[in-house]
């Protein structure tokens, strides 16, 4: 007689990990472990994380990771679980993928996607965890990262967001995070698949705002740099915090009238707003910007060893769909934080006009 479990008749779930920078390879690691130590039955233990290939000090990054099981170049100091396989073939790393857990640059995603079509499980589904989003060349108006993963590779598509900054998960320590999915059965496979006592993940069925949300804290986040950067202290940085909560709030607002607070109270909204406004790269580097005059381009060069900053790029496109809704003046730091990354105002001029926004002039007695 057979000593089979139904769980060993079970086919195994297959894990990708498209990307492999910061945040990519600090979630492979975590994946990595989570699937050795409790998910053996459910998952198989192999990861595979696609890794754009590179020289690292001579040496192809993807052999470098595999033989060292740490990503010295985007996530130096912190071992990657070695069940995790780097591979610098896009489609061989996704080809048997059952979940595709996205974690490119924002700019590299249509790409990608291009270069999977047609190389895919036909019943995978994607997790996204981009911060960022785009503007549609047809509408002018804002075109999310898991409409371009859905739309592009026709499968369904999550989003987990929160705050989550990428050398501390690494180093273990607790954080939490949102999924948006309205998707019962995958939303029950990602928590097996994340959820742990120092990884906690909550659901909720708003995919689109817990995305939006994602992007643009990161808009805020340089804006807390650049006060930070004038020495404008915990006061204004504070309340930077809450004028951008409140934006971001307002532009979620824009597509879904009638969502609640609670979903903004979340990681993906105010804990990400406040963890990347006290350290994340965004902050770092417009807190720089400042400082030396030196253009957010060169300060990525030179300080971010090929890391992306997402927080311009975003700033940009929220600047187009606004001005071309004649909203610009309703979402000023939205607005300005833009102009300040282009170099058409000085942060200042932001830090000095905080007291005509808007939310001052709704409130007066
Ligand atoms: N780093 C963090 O703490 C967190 C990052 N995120 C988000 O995760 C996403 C990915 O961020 P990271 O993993 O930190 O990336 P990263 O900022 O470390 O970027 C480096 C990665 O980009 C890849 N890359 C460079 N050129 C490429 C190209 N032409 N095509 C495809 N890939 C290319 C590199 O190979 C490398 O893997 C971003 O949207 C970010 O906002 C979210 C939470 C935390
Ligand atoms: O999203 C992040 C933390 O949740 C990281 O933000 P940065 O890209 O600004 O480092």
């Amino acid at each position: 007689m057979s000593s089979k479990t139904s769980a060993d008749n079970k086919k195994k779930l297959q894990v990708a990990i498209v990307g492999s920078g910061n945040w990519g390879s600090a979630i492979a690691s975590h994946i990595g472990e989570k699937v050795r130590s409790s998910g053996k039955d459910q998952f198989e233990e192999k990861i595979s994380m696609w890794c754009k290939e590179e020289d690292v000090d001579g040496e192809k990054i993807t052999e470098l990771i595999n033989r060292t099981h740490e990503n010295k170049k985007y996530l130096p100091d912190h071992k990657i679980s070695d069940n995790v396989v780097a591979i610098p073939d896009l489609k061989e790393a996704v080809k048997d993928a059952d979940i595709l857990v996205f974690v490119v640059p924002h700019q590299f995603l249509k790409k990608t996607c291009e270069e999977m079509k047609g190389n895919i499980k036909q019943n995978a589904f994607a997790l996204s965890l981009i911060k960022g989003f785009y503007v549609d060349d047809k509408t002018n108006d804002i075109l999310l990262i898991s409409e371009v993963i859905k739309n592009t590779l026709n499968i369904d598509c999550l989003t987990m967001m929160g705050a989550n900054i990428a050398k501390e998960v690494a180093a273990k320590v607790f954080c939490e995070a949102t999924i948006g999915t309205k998707n019962k059965e995958h939303s029950t496979i990602i928590k097996s698949l994340i959820d742990s006592d120092k990884f906690r993940l909550r659901f909720f069925p708003d995919v689109e705002i817990i995305e939006m949300l994602g992007a643009l804290k990161n808009i805020i986040a340089m804006i807390a740099g650049f006060s930070e950067g004038l020495e404008c202290g915990f006061n204004t940085r504070a309340a930077i915090l809450r004028l951008g909560l409140r934006e971001m709030i307002e532009f979620c607002r824009l597509y879904h009238k009638e969502s609640s607070y609670e979903i903004y109270l979340e990681s993906c909204g105010m804990a990400d707003l406040v963890a990347s406004s006290l350290g994340g790269r965004n902050y770092d580097s417009a807190k720089k910007f400042v400082q030396t005059n030196k253009s957010l381009k060169e300060i990525e060069e030179e300080d971010l060893n090929g890391q992306s900053l997402q927080g311009p790029g975003t700033a940009e496109e929220v600047y187009r769909i606004l001005k071309n809704k004649n909203l610009l003046d309703r979402f000023p730091l939205l607005r300005d934080a833009h102009l300040i990354c282009d170099q058409k105002i000085k942060p200042k001029q932001l830090t000095d006009n905080l007291g005509n926004h808007p939310e001052f002039q709704t409130n007066q007695q």
